[in-house]
């Protein structure tokens, strides 16, 4: 399938350098962070919320960029597995159309799996040099250095994290992710990670990421408070709950896996 970023740019070698690929390019983690207290934490319980975890610069240049430049699509599951539609194939449905669409993503959500949230692929952007103006190409290059990898590896305990992977995400109303347990064939995923970059979050609009035990208890919730990271152990059972109607906001992040 081809992927929205082949079809909404042209091909482009050359990435402009703007001030934000310049800021991005000096490196992500806030030097203030305490790697070994957090390394306690991560390791008591498999599950830690970093605060104030990038350069503060560097969240309000990535906020910037996703409240404002990424071309989205919309990403669900039909009766066939996971599938993403443009924004112009969505602009292109008629009403009808559209509820329809609405009731099958919830249809399948009723039995089993289901997601439905907008997503930018930044691995397949960046292998493919598409939309290279965007400063996620660079934070493609910043999550795969030394620095970052070397900062994950520390926290986590994990020596045998090699690269990371990532997309960026956006939960409006209506907008949810089931309960999985991010396992995947390669097996190759360590810890995922979420870099949460929305202001004024509010608990009561949903989209919390909540852990789940055997039981269906929730264990822990974390809000996507503005400039924190999420890293938990896979596999561990989580969801990001329901958005609310009346939900005004966007939750905005980046996320994926530190892999072997
Ligand atoms: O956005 C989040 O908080 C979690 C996302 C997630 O669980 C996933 O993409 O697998
Ligand atoms: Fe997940």
């Amino acid at each position: 399938m081809m992927s929205a970023e082949v079809r909404n740019a042209p091909k482009t070698a050359a990435a402009p350098e703007s001030p934000a690929h310049a800021l991005v390019r000096g490196g992500l983690v806030n030097p203030d962070l305490d790697l070994s207290a957090l390394a306690v934490e991560f390791a008591a319980n498999g599950v830690l919320q970093v605060e104030d975890a990038l350069r503060p610069a560097v969240a309000d240049a990535l906020h910037d960029c996703l409240a404002g430049q990424v071309p989205w699509s919309l990403a669900f599951r039909d009766a066939e597995g996971p599938r993403k539609l443009w924004a112009e194939e969505l602009a292109e449905l008629d009403a009808a159309e559209r509820a329809r669409l609405d009731e099958d993503i919830i249809d399948i959500a009723r039995e089993s799996f289901q997601f439905r949230y907008d997503s930018f692929m930044m691995v397949t952007a960046y292998k493919e040099k598409r939309h290279p103006e965007l400063v996620l190409h660079r934070v493609i290059e910043q999550i795969n250095s030394r620095g970052w990898l070397e900062a994950m590896r520390q926290i986590t305990g994990y020596a045998r994290i090699r690269r990371a992977d990532a997309q960026a995400t956006r939960y409006v109303a209506g907008h949810f992710l089931r309960r999985h347990n991010d396992e995947n064939d390669e097996n190759d995923r360590l810890c995922a990670y979420v870099i949460n970059l929305t202001r004024d979050w509010q608990a009561d609009w949903g989209g919390l990421l909540q852990f789940l035990d055997g039981e269906g208890e929730v264990t822990r919730t974390l809000m996507p408070r503005y400039n924190s990271l999420a890293l938990f152990r896979v596999p561990a059972d989580h969801c990001v709950s329901l958005v609310a109607p009346f939900a005004t906001g966007a939750r905005y992040a980046i996320t994926g896996w530190l892999r072997t």
